[in-house]
């Protein structure tokens, strides 16, 4: 039996440390307080209650289910509802716990152990013959009970339910003897066969181990309860204040009572030497299992031995991880009990000193276990692929993709899930650089050896087209860029507004004197020659074309070339031509991949060699933008690594879920590997529903759509409480694009922290900066916006500073230059600021 009580709380705010021996608590159920009641209960070891007020309307019945699911899922021990709705709601939740709140009259109806909550005023009698000899919990509630009128109830087996406000502080009982009224309500419940009148108390810690037998007193419990910590009654000594003299104190963790009422416990946290007097942890010896393994890990924590097995295991994860892993295949194979048990005590010794590394108890795995066994709803269970055997694990290979069937997101809980399926869900579809490095290594050595005749015939191999000559030259024929009106006049939209916002970023010289007679100055100037990669492989995107070319010009760069893959008949897309014309592009390179970046890299007959290299592409062209930029004898750069598109988009309740698909699908439909992210703040089931069907049913739509589906198969919503918690997320993932679908999404633009561009309310679709708004659409993905920004103007300008030091600056900062070079032990640099210095006289 627990402590005989239930303390009211007005709000998780108002819980009071004081009340935590009880080891239970009760709030109100407020719709808008859900996540803080959740965020409580999983950081508290209080058995935690809900009490729901009657008035619920018909509308907000749904609502309170759904809320009731999170609650009871995410540790919640029971909820009281009035019989009416508590009816209703086991209806719907199977294995709901509930306190039917009713009147007395009513109780007979209810089941033989349901629990109930009846008014205090009720007739004692009653109230007694409810308990069914043990059988049922029975609650008595009444907002104004004095303790006095309390006491008498609980000793009739009755838990009282009462304002905490009334049990923290003492009150008078008579004029010279205060009571503590969660003392008083104990002793109420307390019997006591003994001639003595002293209660036989076992003393354990947190995990139910026994440390010792003592008794307790009338005396010695308010004086436990006041100063939360072991308090007894010696049966020589009188009251016994546990570690006074040696200083093995016990802090009081929870005090309860064995089944008839005539047996305490005492929970503690015991420091010191241990319970006992031979300075021992407990009376009955040593502890054993799992919590005798944990407490010698604790020590090697901090005392290993050099040389020691776990100490290596702390030190060494890759090692530790390993180990987990291989342990838990040995598990899983071993047939025979011995096996079972052996291979089983390997496994949960590893896992301890990953726990134990990480400063994670028993305790806490043990709480963790017990919060798991309150969930009224579970997943199916299915193990990951990749852990079944009928699946292999290698990483590589392809998900299969059935091609019909509805086209939805994975669906996560946050709340419910592990932080590795949270990771899992985040992880972009893996890119497998080592191999596409050694697939492309052959290509640009090729390209950079033999020049436009590699050129050539990797177009033919690549992009099934046998060209003449790789590079198309400005002037561009006229013919090649006829387009009809409305597309002319978007891409004369789009390069205007392009151009304003790029030319916007356009900088002044800074110039700042540091020191009188010093001044330092920063000026750009364009990097020259710049190569321009416009993907072309599944769609053909002129729109690269002008994010690239528009700030190329804006910052002046002299030679400007652009290159995207030909179309099977030799020719360029015309929208690309006409761009490079507006540009002023030097020439086209029509080849695409790794080879075309090589061209531009090393130069060849045809292709002008480049300074800097910028633009999106498939894995084959990220590669070898990197492979250039770290061969020193290129001499050239690149813009960052802008790989597969994708999108994150946090939505609330507020957001329209055909907007909200829309987003979506746009970037899911940019290619197989790309990935698309939904954060949905505080949803239902049903709210949620809305944007699943949205996606579905836009999917189905589009040419695309074998590309959106298998996208879609490794993207994934994940649903959070909170707006914050969403952000949170997001800068974790720092997205390609960040779309706000949310309530007042400016107000939370200040939060954001890495992405590539941010997409602000509901009328900001990503299409937008895609095409035509003004700002790039060239950006990091796959996380880079953790450390890299997207294209901008600076991306085509380097900076330069400059000083010009006067006779009086020299006078400012001589002597600090020749210090300094002094202690590098560099003479020729202190002579340099030395010879002036003499010249002028001022040494
Ligand atoms: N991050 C951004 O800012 C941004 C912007 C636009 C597009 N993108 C992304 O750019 C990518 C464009 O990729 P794409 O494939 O459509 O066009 P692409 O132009 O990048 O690649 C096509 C070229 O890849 C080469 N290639 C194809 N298969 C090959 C193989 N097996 N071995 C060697 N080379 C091979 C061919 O030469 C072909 O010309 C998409 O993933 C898209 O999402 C990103
Ligand atoms: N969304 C892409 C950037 O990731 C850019 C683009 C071009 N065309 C359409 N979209
Ligand atoms: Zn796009």
């Amino acid at each position: 039996m627990t402590f005989p009580l239930l303390p009211a709380y007005a709000s998780v705010a108002e819980f009071d440390n004081s009340l935590s021996l009880v080891g239970k608590a009760v709030f109100p159920y407020a719709a808008d307080q859900l996540h803080n009641l959740i965020k409580f209960t999983q950081s508290t070891e209080l058995q935690v209650n809900v009490q729901v007020e009657s008035s619920v309307t018909e509308d907000q019945f749904e609502e309170l289910i759904d809320n009731l699911l999170k609650l009871y899922n995410n540790g919640i021990n029971e909820v009281i509802l009035d019989l009416d709705l508590a009816e209703r709601v086991v209806q719907r939740i199977p294995g709901a716990r509930v306190i039917y709140r009713t009147l007395v009259d009513k109780v007979a109806s209810l089941p033989a152990n349901a629990s109930i909550a009846v008014p205090f005023s009720s007739p004692l009698g009653d109230l007694k013959s409810f308990t069914n000899g043990g059988s049922r919990t029975v609650y008595a509630f009444s907002e104004t009970a004095k303790l006095v009128d309390v006491t008498s109830t609980v000793a009739s087996g009755i838990i009282p339910i009462i304002d905490a406000r009334q049990l923290t502080t003492e009150y008078e009982l008579s004029e010279d003897v205060k009571k503590f009224p969660v003392s008083e309500i104990l002793l109420a419940s307390l019997t006591t066969d003994r001639p003595d009148g002293l209660f036989t108390t076992l003393v354990a810690d947190s995990s139910n181990y026994s440390l010792g037998l003592v008794y307790s007193s009338k005396k010695s419990i308010p004086e436990a309860i006041r100063t939360q910590t072991g308090v007894y009654q010696s049966r020589r000594h009188g009251l016994w204040y546990k570690g006074a003299t040696s200083g093995a104190t016990q802090k009081l963790l929870g005090i309860e009572l064995d089944c008839d009422g005539d047996c305490l416990k005492f929970v503690v946290e015991q420091t010191g030497v241990g319970f006992c007097h031979l300075e021992r942890t407990s009376c009955f010896g040593q502890s054993k299992g799992l919590r005798a393994m944990e407490a010698t890990l604790w020590d090697r924590k901090s005392n290993a031995p050099e040389g020691s097995y776990t100490k290596r295991l702390f030190d060494d994860e890759v090692l530790l991880n390993a180990k987990i892993r291989e342990e838990a295949d040995e598990l899983a194979e071993a047939k025979s009990k011995e096996d079972i048990a052996w291979e089983c005590a390997d496994l949960f010794y590893f896992a301890l000193v990953r726990c134990a590394k990480y400063g994670v108890t028993l305790d806490e795995v043990e709480r963790n276990l017990d919060m798991k066994s309150l969930k009224v709803t579970r997943r199916k269970g299915d193990a990951k692929p990749g852990y079944t055997k009928e699946q292999p694990k290698e990483e590589s290979k392809p998900k299969e993709v059935p091609s019909e069937g509805r086209i939805e997101l994975c669906k996560i809980d946050v709340s419910k899930a592990s932080s590795q399926e949270i990771e899992d869900a985040l992880r972009r579809p893996i890119q497998k650089t080592e191999q596409i490095m050694e697939l492309v290594k052959p290509i640009v050595d090729n390209v950079r050896q033999n020049g436009d005749k590699a050129l050539l015939e990797l177009t033919a191999k690549f992009d099934g087209v046998a060209l003449k000559t790789p590079v198309l030259e400005a002037p561009f024929p006229e013919e090649l860029m006829q387009l009809p009106d409305n597309v002319k006049r978007a891409i004369d939209l789009s390069i205007d507004n392009v151009r304003k916002f790029h030319e916007a970023q356009l900088t002044e010289t800074l110039q700042v004197e540091t020191c009188p007679g010093v001044v330092c100055s920063r000026f750009a100037r364009p990097i020259e020659k710049v190569g321009l990669y416009i993907p072309g492989g599944t769609a053909i995107l002129p729109s690269t074309s002008l994010m690239l070319g528009v700030p190329a010009k804006v910052a002046g760069c002299k030679e400007i070339v652009f290159a995207s893959p030909p179309k099977k008949d030799g020719t360029l897309t015309p929208e690309v031509i006409y761009v490079a014309h507006k540009v002023g592009a030097k020439c086209i390179v029509l080849a695409g991949g790794a080879q075309a970046v090589a061209a531009m890299a090393y130069g060849t007959e045809t292709v002008p060699k480049c300074d800097k290299i910028f633009g999106p592409g498939n894995q084959f062209v990220t590669a070898a933008k990197m492979m250039v930029q770290n061969d020193t004898s290129a001499l050239c750069s690149i813009d960052m690594p802008a790989g597969p598109s994708e999108v994150l988009v946090i939505a609330d309740k507020y957001a329209d879920p055909d907007f909200v698909a829309s987003d979506l699908l746009s970037q899911a439909e940019h290619g197989i590997d790309s990935q698309v992210i939904l954060l949905a703040v505080d949803m239902t089931d049903k709210e949620l529903a809305r944007i699943e069907d949205a996606v579905h049913n836009q999917a189905v739509q589009l040419p695309r759509v074998e590309i959106v589906r298998k996208c879609i198969a490794h993207s994934t919503t994940l649903s959070v409480a909170t707006y914050e918690q969403a952000l949170e997320m997001s800068n974790q993932y720092a997205p390609e694009h960040l779309i706000l679908q949310i309530e007042n999404a400016s107000s939370y633009v200040d939060q954001v922290q890495h992405a590539g561009s941010v997409f602000v309310g509901a009328y900001s679709p990503e299409s937008c900066g895609d095409y035509s708004s003004g700002t790039n659409h060239t950006l990091p993905t796959y996380g880079y916006a953790r450390q890299y920004s997207g294209v901008n103007t600076a991306t085509f300008q380097k900076f330069i500073t400059s000083q010009d030091v006067t006779p009086e600056g020299l006078k400012h900062i001589g002597q600090a230059v020749m210090d300094l070079a002094a202690v590098e032990g560099l003479d020729a640099h202190r002579n340099a600021v030395k010879v002036r210095m003499e010249k002028l006289g001022l040494i």
